[in-house]
């Protein structure tokens, strides 16, 4: 459904790519993963996907298609209207995406107000079934909280609901789990493995945690300085890594988590 072509990202303030010509597909239904270390690329690939760089900040060329529409080239109109709408994206820190001042429940209809007629009323219903989608204790009472009153991991659940409430085609998910301790981390997983599987909703889940990429992906493509080194399903990188910056990075990882 994505296909990332000889993607080419250059920011105007530096002198060098932060993309130098990847190519990346995300199948229908698949969760891909895409792993590198800090600087890699990874973000700004999926700030591209999801339509967040625009011409002004950066010089790009190649082809990102969705569902073989064009959207490296889509004017800026086309752009926010798929954006929230068939692809969303949910990231590291919640807090600083979230709106201090709102309260949750509106907060997770944005999206619905911005793309759908829905009547106030059947916003209202779509957001609580979202907040009970991603399995948070009292729906009800968290819709009228703001976002100071929940915890992080409450929080990252709140921004998963607020990214699928409009059923999205792809989430993008970049370091969603990073910011979370390890028990809130693997529930978060777990709830985005539901989540692909009872919506079909494919996922690109942007990692440089290649142990949390094994449990969730079907594949994963690996960034080294802005180009994908290996690509390939997930145990196949793991064991048998060809590319020797991948080999470093499986290397990088505590022995009792190999296995
Ligand atoms: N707004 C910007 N202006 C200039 N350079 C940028 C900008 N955003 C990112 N970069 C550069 O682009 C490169 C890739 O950054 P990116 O954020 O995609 O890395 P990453 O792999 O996501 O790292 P991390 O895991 O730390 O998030 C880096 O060299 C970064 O400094």
């Amino acid at each position: 459904m994505l296909e990332i072509k000889d993607l080419h990202v250059q920011f105007h303030t530096s002198d060098h790519e932060a993309v130098r010509g990847i190519d990346l597909t995300v199948q229908d239904g698949e969760i891909m993963g895409l792993v590198g270390e800090s600087g890699s690329g990874k973000t700004v690939t999926a700030m591209m996907v999801s339509g967040l760089l625009r011409p002004e900040q950066a010089d790009f060329r190649g082809r990102i298609l969705l569902d073989g529409e064009d959207l490296l080239h889509a004017g800026g109109q086309r752009i926010r209207a798929i954006q929230g709408k068939d692809i969303c994206v949910v990231f590291q820190e919640p807090m600083s995406a979230m709106d201090p001042t709102m309260r949750i429940g509106k907060q997770v209809e944005e999206c619905l107000r911005v793309h759908t007629d829905l009547s106030a009323q059947e916003r209202r219903q779509r957001a609580l079934q979202a907040l009970r989608d991603v399995e948070l204790p009292d729906p009800e009472g968290v819709y009228r909280k703001y976002p100071h009153e929940l915890s992080g991991g409450m929080l990252q659940r709140v921004m998963i609901a607020a990214a699928i409430v409009a059923r999205p085609r792809l989430l993008l998910a970049d370091e969603p789990t990073t910011a979370l301790d390890v028990t809130i981390q693997a529930q978060i997983l777990a709830l985005l493995k539901r989540l692909n599987r009872e919506m079909g909703m494919s996922i690109l889940f942007i990692s440089h945690n290649l142990h949390v990429v094994r449990k969730l992906c079907t594949r994963v493509a690996v960034m080294e300085k802005g180009r994908i080194v290996e690509t390939g399903p997930v145990d196949q990188i793991f064991f048998h890594p060809q590319a020797p910056y991948t080999q470093r990075l499986i290397a990088a990882i505590p022995t009792r988590r190999k296995l």
